[in-house]
Formats: structure tokens, sequence, C-alpha cells
């Protein structure tokens, strides 16, 4: 079998499009949508994602701030950012990006992301809030899997779903996002061993793991759909994903390529969630001061 190429170019022009939709929406309110992206690092691989989302949300019309607190910022520094961007009127989404200065924990400062802002899911709140079915916004990440998936039509309902990787980014909220869409989902990580016990029983296989050359054809089973959303730079530049390509492509149906497949999506993701996030802050408002003679009935 040779698999066919799930790229992320057709859906994430879908999100796109939708993003363009809400952006053209907002601005018959006068609402110009923000997305804040706070770095804390001079990491080359980060500060390029940066770009790449600063670049991804200028063209929808969405303004990107990027709050650069430089590589020797510390934990109170971030966190009184987030809480500042937190109550900016002009913001509407906003992304703590990783790695962090050695010895800032992420996760208690991420809490100071209000949850209404949170595009990236990264507040335990939100993952707490998609667990349990309320509104909340899912890593793009993992909602990028999801999305690619419903694209091309590869059902979940019933299905057997194995995710490699148990991170608060991808494997824990895509967990989540599988359940509720009635798939059986088994969750892996790096004591699961042997890996293909797991892996080999699946129709679909995601993985999240950072190690390149990971999962291979002997992992999957004969049909199944990969998932690929690996992003590894090798000493030579090249970007490569957690899945051997061509020991899989000859097993699996389906299988996403690195690059080109769910990091094009994230991106426009983070855009579309930023203009979600626009539009019920604008909506929130409106219930909250209700101006028309009918609302206080
Ligand atoms: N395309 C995109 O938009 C994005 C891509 N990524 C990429 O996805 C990958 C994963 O990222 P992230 O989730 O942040 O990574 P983390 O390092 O946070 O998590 C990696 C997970 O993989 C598991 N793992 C490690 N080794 C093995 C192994 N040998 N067998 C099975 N599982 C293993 C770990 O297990 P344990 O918990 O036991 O340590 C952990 O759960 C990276 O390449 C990253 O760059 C991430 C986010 C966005
Ligand atoms: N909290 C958190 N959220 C993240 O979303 C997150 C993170 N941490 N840590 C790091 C990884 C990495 N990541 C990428 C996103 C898009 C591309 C992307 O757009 N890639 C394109 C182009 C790649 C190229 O051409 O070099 C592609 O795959 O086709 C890549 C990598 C998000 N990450």
């Amino acid at each position: 079998m040779t698999a066919r190429r799930l790229t992320g170019a057709p859906v994430a022009q879908r999100l796109r499009a939708e993003a363009e939709d809400n952006v053209t929406t907002l601005r018959e309110r006068g609402v110009v949508p923000g997305l804040a992206v706070v770095v804390a690092t001079d990491n080359e691989a980060t500060l390029w994602y940066v770009r790449s989302i600063a670049r991804a949300a200028d063209k929808a019309g969405v303004h990107c701030r990027v709050v650069d607190l430089g590589a020797g910022a510390g934990a109170d520094q971030i966190a009184s950012t987030l809480t500042l961007l937190s109550a900016d009127e002009d913001i509407h989404g906003i992304i703590l990006q990783t790695p962090l200065p050695p010895g800032v924990a992420v996760d208690e400062l991420v809490a100071h992301i209000s949850a209404a802002k949170d595009v990236d899911g990264a507040n335990p709140l939100s993952l707490g809030r998609l667990t349990v079915g309320q509104r909340a916004f899912a890593p793009a990440t993992a909602r990028a899997v999801v999305e690619i998936l419903e694209h091309y039509e590869v059902p979940l309902a019933g299905r057997h779903v194995s995710v490699v990787g148990r991170s608060a980014v991808v494997g824990k909220p895509l967990l989540q996002l599988l359940l509720q869409r009635d798939a059986t989902v088994t969750v892996c990580h790096s004591r699961s061993r042997p890996l293909e016990r797991y892996t080999s029983e699946a129709e679909v296989v995601v993985a999240a793991v950072g190690r390149p050359g990971l999962l291979t054809g002997d992992h999957v089973q004969e049909g199944a759909v990969v998932i690929d959303v690996g992003t590894n730079v090798l000493d030579n530049g090249d970007l490569v994903g957690d899945v051997e390509p061509a020991s899989t492509a000859e097993v699996a149906s389906a299988l996403t390529p690195v690059p080109g497949g769910v990091g094009t999506v994230t991106t426009a993701l983070l855009v579309l969630h930023t203009t979600q996030a626009a539009l019920q802050a604008g909506e929130e408002l409106a219930s909250a001061q209700p101006s028309g003679s009918g609302a206080s009935a």
C-alpha cells in the first residue's frame, strides 16, 4: 500500500477563510482582533515559530503584538505581563511561548492567562473545561489533528485511536477531543512497552513525541491512518516528524507529511481562535450591558 498524503494546506485554507469571515464581522463592529505572543527565550526554533504566527495573523487582519521579555526574564515579570494582557481590551488572544528561562516553570504562569483569551488552551482551567465538555479553546495542535481527520473524512466514532505522547499540549487534550467524537482511545508514553503492542491494534495512530523515526511501518496495522505531530529539527536543518515516512507509507493507508501537515494547520487555528475570542468578548459585553428595551425583560 502507498499511503495517501494528508496535507495540511486545504485544511488550513478553510480555517483561514473562516477567520477572515470573523474579521469582517468584527470590523463591522469596529473591532480589530489582537493576539499577544509572549516570548522569553532566544531559541531559534521558537523565534521562527513566533514570526510565522505573526505573519499568519497579519495576513488574516489580526493584529499581532510580540512581547519579547528576553531570555533573562523572571517568573514574576512574565506573570505580571500575562495579567496585564489579560486585562487589555485590545488583546483577545494570548500565547506564552516555551521554552522559558531555566528555573521558570510554565505550569503556574499559564494560569495567569485569562481563560477567555487562552487561544492555545494552555491554562489548566481550559483543559479541565475541555474534559467535562464545557466551552474552552483546545490547544491548537490537538485541534489541528482532529481538523485534519475530519477534513479527510476519517471516521472516529467507534474506532480505536492510539495517541503516542501524553503532554498537556497534545496528548491529553487530544484524548478529550477524540472521546468527544466517540473514539476509543489509547494514550501511550515513554513507559508503554513495547509500543507496537498499543499502536498496531489502532485504526488511527497519532505520534506526538519529539523523536525522529520513533514510529515505523512495524508499529502500525495495514490500512491505518497515521498523523505525525512531531517537528524535529535535525543537525542539517531539516525538519522531520516522529514517523519514518518510507516504511510507514508502505503499510498505512494515509499519512500526514512533515513539513506540510499538522504544523500548517496549527498556526491557522491560533489565528482562528483569536477571532473567535474577539467575537465572544463582544457578545459577553453586549449581554452585560443591555442597551435595548427588551434586554431587561
Ligand atoms: N506541529 C505542531 O504544531 C506541534 C508540534 N509539536 C511537536 O510534537 C512533539 C511532541 O511535543 P510535546 O507534546 O510538546 O512533547 P513533550 O516532550 O512534552 O512530550 C513528549 C511525550 O512523548 C512521550 N515519549 C517520549 N519518548 C517516548 C517513547 N520512546 N515512546 C513513547 N512515548 C514517548 C513522553 O512520555 P512521558 O510522559 O512518559 O515522558 C511524553 O508524553 C515535538 O516534536 C514537538 O515539536 C508540539 C506542539 C505543536
Ligand atoms: N505550547 C505550545 N504550543 C505549540 O503549538 C508548540 C509548542 N508549545 N512548542 C513547539 C511546537 C512546534 N510548533 C510548530 C507549529 C507550527 C509549525 C509549522 O508551521 N510548520 C510548517 C512549516 C515548517 C518549515 O517549513 O520549516 C510545516 O510543518 O509545514 C511547526 C512547529 C508548535 N509548537
